[in-house]
């Protein structure tokens, strides 16, 4: 007679770890507002992107709910990079404004690379201007991209110290891949990077007790890529069709997928993040947290007494 055990997986609650970081923050806040500071983010976004609307709306609602200003700019998709431009200068400048979030992807007419480099490093909240990420990659204590950050702080809290860990990261872009290469290292994990060109990676993939999943492919990695026990961190967000059925067959709907074989991966994984509620509550969670860390350090370079 066989029996077939399912491994019993835990699921990593990214929506409550983001409540968790968000209350710290709104005590940080709270501190800062009694000493006369209100932090202050600005969310520029450009085009009709329906998810980018929903992102942006999430954030503005997050930052109210922790006590942090938000200035939204809306504009269509005519908006030149030389007005752009100007704007940053403007956000740049104003005491009010302690963090810029261009929204990306921007337009094919804008430079993506220009307007991230115009911004202020000090006000830099998505941690992409060139001085941050060379910060970064030498342990300075930087201004840091959100979804690493909120990826790092799920895996310390599933699986504590994270010393001699080897780490797989499966894509290698500059907003998740890399950054969440030097964070890991940082950490003392070992670290590989797979990418598009990589040969065999599932082999590879399964020597690694994390495995972090950012490559924009649904479901691609399933329970064939992973050692038993690994714990996984699914960065992806893939809106697929969804079929109707019943009364509404016919109607187009979409759901959210991420870049792991839930289903299948759970069988062997010993730790998983679901999509929705895993990463992308922590991303913004971050982005509130670089906010206020962005708002003290800007205290600190002004020579005003450090703020707690
Ligand atoms: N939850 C959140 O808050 C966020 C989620 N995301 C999501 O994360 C995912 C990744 O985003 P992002 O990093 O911006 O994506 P990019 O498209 O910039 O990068 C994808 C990476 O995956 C690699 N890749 C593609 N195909 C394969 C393959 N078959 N095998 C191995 N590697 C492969 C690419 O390799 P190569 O370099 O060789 O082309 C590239 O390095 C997306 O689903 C995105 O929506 C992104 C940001 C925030
Ligand atoms: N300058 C810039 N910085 C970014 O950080 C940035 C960006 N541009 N462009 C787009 C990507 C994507 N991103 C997400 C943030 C939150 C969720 C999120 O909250 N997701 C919810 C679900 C939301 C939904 O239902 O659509 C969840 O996973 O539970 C997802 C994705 C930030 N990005």
């Amino acid at each position: 007679m066989s029996t077939t055990t399912q491994a019993s997986v835990t699921l990593i609650d990214g929506k409550a770890c983001a409540e968790r970081v968000l209350a710290e923050v709104a005590e940080s806040v709270k501190h800062l507002a009694a000493e006369g500071t209100i932090p202050g983010l600005a969310v520029v976004l450009i085009g009709e992107d329906p998810a980018s609307h929903v992102y942006v709306r999430n954030k503005i609602r997050k930052a109210e709910a922790v006590g942090i200003h938000s200035f939204e700019h809306r504009f269509d998709t005519t908006l030149s990079q030389a007005e752009l431009l100007s704007l940053i200068d403007t956000l740049n400048k104003d005491p009010e404004v302690n963090g810029i979030l261009v929204q990306l992807p921007l337009p094919d007419t804008i430079d993506e690379e220009a307007v991230i480099q115009a911004i202020d490093p000090l006000k830099d909240v998505d941690g992409f201007h060139h001085a941050n990420v060379g910060g970064l990659v030498q342990g300075r204590d930087v201004l840091t991209p959100c979804t690493p950050s909120g990826c790092l702080r799920l895996l310390q809290e599933t699986c504590g110290d994270l010393t001699g860990k080897h780490a797989v990261i499966v894509g290698r872009s500059n907003i998740v891949g890399k950054p969440m290469a030097s964070l890991l290292l940082h950490a003392h994990c070992s670290v590989t990077l797979l990418h598009s060109r990589s040969v065999n990676p599932k082999a590879i993939a399964r020597q690694a007790d994390i495995v972090v999943a950012a490559v924009g492919r649904p479901k691609m990695i399933d329970a064939s890529w992973l050692k038993p026990g690994a714990v996984v961190i699914d960065v992806g967000i893939n809106r697929v069709e969804q079929a109707v059925d019943g009364e509404n067959k016919g109607e187009r709907k979409t759901r959210l997928v991420g870049d792991v074989d839930f289903a299948s991966a759970s069988q062997v994984a010993k730790a998983i993040t679901p999509v929705p509620g895993g990463v992308g509550p922590m991303t913004i969670a971050y982005l509130m947290q670089n906010t206020v860390a962005a708002t003290k350090r800007q205290h600190r370079q002004a020579g005003q007494p450090a703020l707690t």
